[in-house]
């Protein structure tokens, strides 16, 4: 079985139009390509949701801040049809960039307070070209449920303020992260790690483990926090952007671990960002 590939907008509401007036609900799983079993778990949660299914594929330019992170980025779009076909999904949306930004497009959206920090500090202008190209997709695709990944933990809260402020019809659906068996974060940008790297790269999550379990014990929210950053220097990763515990809003460090919180971080490795995020 092969997914059909769509390239059109105007092609894919052809498709869902007709979805939609046999009653069946439609779910899409918004990504970039390069897919791994993160992805393929948010389309399996997406086809026991719905009854029909969207994965769109779409490099997404105005999201990155680094030219040259865009032009590295991996794209295996048959690799990733082939995978898609294992799952059943119904269509791929594949727009070229001109589809979905055509000459004359001079609309952008902005969400403020939650895009602001960690991420948004570290990438300017990111969560604009994310929030922009996301709320393009829900009206493009018209999907009821729309599936997003906790890995990415700060772009579901964005999302979710974005769907809530403007109204959209959608409903998102946030789904757990899937992780390698030494607890390293599936990302597509795995794939750039040097052979070393690859094996250092676990200390992240490891060292966010360990600052959550000292912090639950009673280690101060500072120390504990200063002391993963250290190891995680110490296991090989050349910087940390931060390491931050936040609570549900995101908005402000936590200085004492009095409620719900989440840990976050974000280092760089052979000169690869990766991101994590973990419960307290
Ligand atoms: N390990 C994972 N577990 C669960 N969801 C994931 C995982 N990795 C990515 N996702 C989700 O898949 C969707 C598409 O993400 P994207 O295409 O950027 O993949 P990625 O692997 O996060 O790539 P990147 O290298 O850019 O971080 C997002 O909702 C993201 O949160
Ligand atoms: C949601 C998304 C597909 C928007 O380009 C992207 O930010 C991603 O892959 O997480
Ligand atoms: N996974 C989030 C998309 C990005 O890093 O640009």
């Amino acid at each position: 079985m092969t997914v059909v590939i769509l390239r059109r907008v105007a092609d894919l509401r052809t498709m869902v139009r007709g979805w939609k007036a046999a009653g069946q609900t439609v779910g899409v799983v918004p990504t970039m390509g390069a897919l791994h079993e993160g992805h393929l778990s948010l389309a399996r949660a997406a086809k026991a949701g719905c009854d029909r299914v969207i994965v769109t594929i779409f490099v997404n330019p105005k999201q990155f801040n680094n030219p040259a992170d865009l032009e590295k980025y991996p794209r295996t779009e048959d690799r990733d049809a082939a995978l898609l076909a294992t799952v059943g999904v119904d269509v791929i949306f594949a727009p070229l960039p001109d589809e979905v930004y055509p000459p004359g497009f001079a609309t952008g959206v902005s969400v403020s307070g939650v895009s602001a920090p960690l991420e948004g500090a570290h990438r300017p202008g990111h969560f604009d070209g994310v929030a922009t190209v996301v709320a393009k997709l829900f009206g493009m695709t018209m999907a009821d449920r729309a599936y997003f990944g906790e890995k990415d933990w700060q772009q579901l809260q964005v999302v979710q303020r974005l769907v809530a402020d403007l109204n959209l019809p959608v409903q998102i659906v946030g789904c757990g992260t899937v992780r390698e068996a030494d607890g390293l974060a599936m990302s597509s940008r795995n794939a750039r790690l040097s052979e070393s790297g690859r094996k250092i790269a676990p200390g992240l999550h490891r060292e966010m483990q360990r600052a959550a379990e000292a912090m639950r014990a009673g280690v101060p929210v500072a120390a504990a926090l200063e002391e993963a950053a250290a190891a995680v220097q110490a296991a090989g990763f050349e910087a940390v952007d931060y390491l931050d515990l936040r609570s549900a809003d995101l908005l402000e460090p936590m200085t004492a671990l009095n409620g719900p919180a989440r840990l976050l971080a974000a280092a760089t490795l052979d000169g690869v960002r990766l991101i994590d995020n973990i419960a307290v």
